[in-house]
């Protein structure tokens, strides 16, 4: 298993499984990033969204990790930021597809709607499987070509 730069984010509803899932990182020797946010006083996702998202974009951070209720409006969010490739998660098989075919670089979960386990497991699958490359590196190509045509 390798070591990677992971930033981590929620907002109140992702809060605690946010504190669990950074536990297990650092516990495998991870370098973990923590943008909050800080405690369950309800507060906006997009904020989050963004701090994790701009992390990715300045290469500063290798993987993202968003939680919140159901991860959607994360994933939302954080796929505005360009180079951002987010995927919102609920199985570790998606976790691995989301990075073999889709080179995924930000994880989004729902804390209202998994178990820690489940997110553990999905969280396993996400930062140790690469990028499949071949027939997907065009298809991801697309992605950043649409992202392009719509950029100032
Ligand atoms: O982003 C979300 C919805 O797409 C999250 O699930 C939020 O955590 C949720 O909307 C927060 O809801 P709350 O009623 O303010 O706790």
């Amino acid at each position: 298993m390798k070591n990677i730069s992971i930033v981590l984010g929620s907002d109140h509803a992702g809060f605690e499984m946010k504190e669990q899932i950074k536990e297990y990182l650092q516990g495998q020797g991870h370098t973990v990033q923590d943008m909050g946010c800080n405690g369950t006083e309800s507060c906006d996702y997009p904020d989050f969204a963004l701090a994790v998202g701009e992390k990715i974009r300045s290469g500063q951070c290798q993987q993202g990790i968003l939680i919140c209720g159901t991860g959607v409006g994360m994933a939302i969010a954080v796929n505005k930021v360009p180079g951002v490739r987010a995927a919102n998660v609920f199985a570790p098989e998606i976790a691995q597809l989301a990075r073999e075919h889709n080179n995924a670089n930000v994880l989004t979960m729902g804390s209202r709607f998994i178990d820690l386990a489940q997110a553990k497991a999905i969280v396993e699958k996400f930062i140790n499987t690469e990028f499949a490359g071949d027939r997907h590196a065009k298809r991801v190509d697309k992605i950043s070509a649409i992202e392009k045509k719509y950029s100032l």
